[in-house]
């Protein structure tokens, strides 16, 4: 019910990419956290925002959220919609991008999603405040909430937060803003702090202690991401394995959120090889410090492209004795040419949010004939699928893995083919 009044009843017509509920008032479109499709909103509008003044009309996938900071947290924004109407969401947006780009009569997506208490990586803000240090994430556009609960994480990385806590606030490098990341490798948590002042000897001594007491093999320090670092604290040995090898996965690592994710992801790119045969060569690009590399050397001999100088030297430090190869390369400023694409029996792609760039021409133009694109952006994937059916590629099978549980990311892992003989035994399979 629409009126010329600036209050008025509305319904949320869907969610917008971030998941917030979106309306249309005077031919505008206006997004309103919190509320779902479906749902008849009471709205007062003001020159150019809106104010929720509360529900006439709830949908059937609200929820109540599990954690008390939700809303404030900028954590999770969808803690109020049931998480498997949640995935159903997820998976329409890579749906949508596929038939964008012009894919049609498309599988049954395999989905997964990762349960609560699963997060292994956390990067949380630091703020010192009179008699202490506030750790979260940030409130949207907002100062950091106190993560003082976490549905999300791993319960021992949550157990470590209130002695984090007394430690960092006892620190006189934490001046006023920092941050820091935790990764949790099997050696244990990885910590990587930024403080706005550089550590003192004192400093130091307190984190060595901090990290002999909670069992953390390793403190790392630098003034901002991107900057040189400096080991703070080294208790032991830092390990991670990935497909049955050891890597030392640098500071700060990339590493996906969870370990269940992480198998999911892996499990399908397994899943969408071709029939392969032990000499076949696999061209991996983006590998970071070789998550999918070893893995993948059980079934080929993987030569993997990364353009992050620690994570491509953690990954050859460990191929020793492996069917793997690691290479340094800036896939954007050099990416492989069609020449060296096409020594592969298949390519396996996992890049970054904003996708592949300058590498997808030269794909394209190689004799590729099979490729495995590991994405985090449908957005991406909305922007660089049309070239890829263009040259000819199907879609063989699509998984829709929600590692990111309760926010508006997802993660897919997309088998395409331009094998004719692989396309008709997929859909013969299919059929039957
Ligand atoms: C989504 S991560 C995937 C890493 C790895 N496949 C994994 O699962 O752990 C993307 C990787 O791309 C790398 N990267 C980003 N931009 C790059 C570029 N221009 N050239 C090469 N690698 C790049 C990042 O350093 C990161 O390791």
């Amino acid at each position: 019910m629409r009126g010329d009044s600036q209050q008025c009843h509305l319904t949320v017509e869907q969610l917008g990419r971030s998941g917030d509920g979106m309306v249309r008032y005077e031919g505008r479109s206006y997004y309103i956290p919190g509320t779902l499709p479906g749902e008849q909103l009471h709205l007062r509008f003001h020159h150019e925002s809106v104010e929720l003044l509360g529900w006439d009309h709830y949908a059937p996938e609200r929820v109540n959220p599990p954690c008390s900071l939700a809303g404030r947290c900028g954590g999770c924004t969808l803690q109020h919609m049931e998480p498997t109407a949640l995935l159903h969401w997820k998976a329409q947006h890579i749906e949508h991008a596929l038939t964008k780009s012009g894919f049609t009569d498309l599988p049954t997506p395999i989905m997964y999603q990762t349960p609560p208490h699963s997060r292994q990586r956390l990067d949380v803000a630091l703020q010192r405040v009179p008699g202490g240090v506030i750790l979260g994430l940030h409130e949207r556009g907002g100062d950091p909430v106190d993560m003082t609960e976490c549905p999300l994480i791993r319960p021992e990385l949550f157990a470590l937060l209130p002695p984090l806590r007394t430690c960092l606030a006892s620190l006189g490098a934490l001046t006023g803003r920092g941050a820091l990341a935790i990764n949790l490798l099997e050696s244990g948590p990885d910590l990587t702090l930024e403080t706005p002042a550089p550590l003192s000897g004192s400093d130091r001594e307190k984190l060595a202690a901090f990290a002999r007491a909670h069992h953390i093999p390793r403190i790392t320090w630098r003034p901002a991401p991107g900057k040189m670092m400096e080991t703070a604290a080294q208790n032991g040995p830092v390990f991670h394995h990935f497909g049955g090898v050891k890597v030392t996965p640098p500071p700060a690592s990339f590493l996906q959120a969870s370990s269940e994710g992480e198998a999911a992801i892996c499990e399908a790119v397994l899943a969408g090889l071709p029939p392969l045969n032990r000499k076949d060569r696999i061209i991996e690009l983006y590998a970071g410090c070789g998550t999918l590399t070893f893995p993948l050397a059980q079934h080929g001999f993987v030569k993997a492209y990364e353009g992050d100088k620690a994570a491509i030297s953690a990954l050859r430090a460990a191929t020793h004795g492996s069917r793997a190869e690691g290479a340094e390369r800036d896939l954007n400023r050099q990416p492989l040419l069609p020449t060296e694409l096409n020594q592969a029996r298949v390519v396996v792609l996992d890049p970054p949010y904003a996708g592949t760039g300058k590498q997808l021409a030269s794909l394209i133009r190689s004799t590729v004939q099979d490729i495995i694109y590991v994405s985090c952006s449908p957005a991406a994937l909305e922007k660089e699928l049309p070239a890829l059916h263009k040259a000819g590629f199907a879609l063989l099978s699509w998984h829709v893995i929600d590692q990111f549980l309760w926010s508006s990311d997802v993660e897919a892992v997309l088998t395409l083919s331009r094998d004719p003989k692989r396309i008709r035994k997929a859909r013969k399979a299919r059929q039957s």
